[in-house]
């Protein structure tokens, strides 16, 4: 089969984004393995398959798979490429696009400023998708040696993050640690781990190990699931830009039953074919 792909990220955090609704096709994990192959194939964090609206009041589909092949809830990043992408296609030329996802439905707002802001949902703290004993505690839920002092939120935006606080970012235990929490017994579905330094209550500085994918340049609901742990804990207001690796993302999130905004670029790089 020839398929037709574009490759697209949101601050690093890159992607092949596939027209599934002039296409029609299905993938399995071992091609969505070999798309993301940075060796083999085309190389991504995530794979983005756009498709005709399975939800009621929603413009499309928006289905989301990891490096590894699995198929995850949610993406925040990818979210944004999604908007930039299909009204590049001229699949719609609409400023405000209501997208379904495995999560629901989010809503992508597209800017005349050319960034993209989208309505994350309400952040959730269910026991089906996070364990309630990390729910914002403080001191660390035990994680074992070398994490004793750290203080560990969890948070679902779809999918689950636990979130750590750290003094310092670049040296924060991402390689160790991440791997170790992301496949816990702790978290039903396994997790994304996110490395939370405060800097103020408005910035804070995050590294993430993704779920599914490891180390990444930039996390969205990670950046949510962050921003958020840390209003909970007192310690950040209801506007955060949040610095990662590959850039800055803007939170804003006015509480507990409210959705989570995340505001950031969405950039095309190149479109491309291959045969799978
Ligand atoms: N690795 C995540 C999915 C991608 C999330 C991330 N790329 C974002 O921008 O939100 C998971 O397994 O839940």
């Amino acid at each position: 089969m020839r398929l037709r792909f574009t490759k697209m990220h949101g601050l690093g955090n890159d992607f092949v984004v596939i027209d599934a609704v002039r296409q029609r096709l299905t993938l399995n994990a071992e091609q969505i393995r070999y798309l993301a192959d940075r060796h083999f194939g085309v190389g991504c964090d995530q794979v983005l398959l756009v498709e005709a609206p399975r939800i009621d009041g929603t413009d499309f589909h928006y289905r989301i798979f990891n490096a590894d092949g699995g198929e995850v809830e949610q993406c925040g990043n990818g979210a944004r490429c999604f908007a930039r992408y299909v009204r590049d296609e001229g699949l719609t030329q609409a400023d405000q696009i209501r997208v379904g996802t495995a999560a629901g439905a989010i809503v992508l707002q597209v800017r005349a400023d050319g960034q993209v802001s989208v309505e994350m949902g309400i952040p959730r703290f269910n026991p089906t998708e996070i364990p309630l004993q990390v729910r914002n505690r403080a001191p660390a839920y035990d994680l074992g040696s070398g994490c004793e002092a750290m203080r560990i939120g969890a948070v679902s935006m779809g999918n689950p993050h636990a979130v750590l606080a750290v003094g310092n970012v670049d040296e924060a235990p991402v390689g160790e640690l991440g791997p170790r929490i992301e496949r816990k017994s702790l978290f039903p579905h396994g997790a994304n781990v996110g490395f939370m330094e405060r800097r103020a209550s408005d910035l804070i500085r995050l590294r993430v190990w993704e779920r599914g994918v490891g180390e990444t340049l930039a996390c969205g609901t990670g950046a949510c699931a962050a921003a958020v742990i840390g209003r909970l804990w007192g310690e950040l207001g209801e506007s955060v830009q949040v610095q990662l690796p590959g850039g800055t993302l803007l939170i804003d999130w006015r509480g507990e039953g409210e959705p989570v905004m995340m505001t950031g670029p969405a950039t095309r790089v190149f479109d491309g074919e291959i045969d799978l």
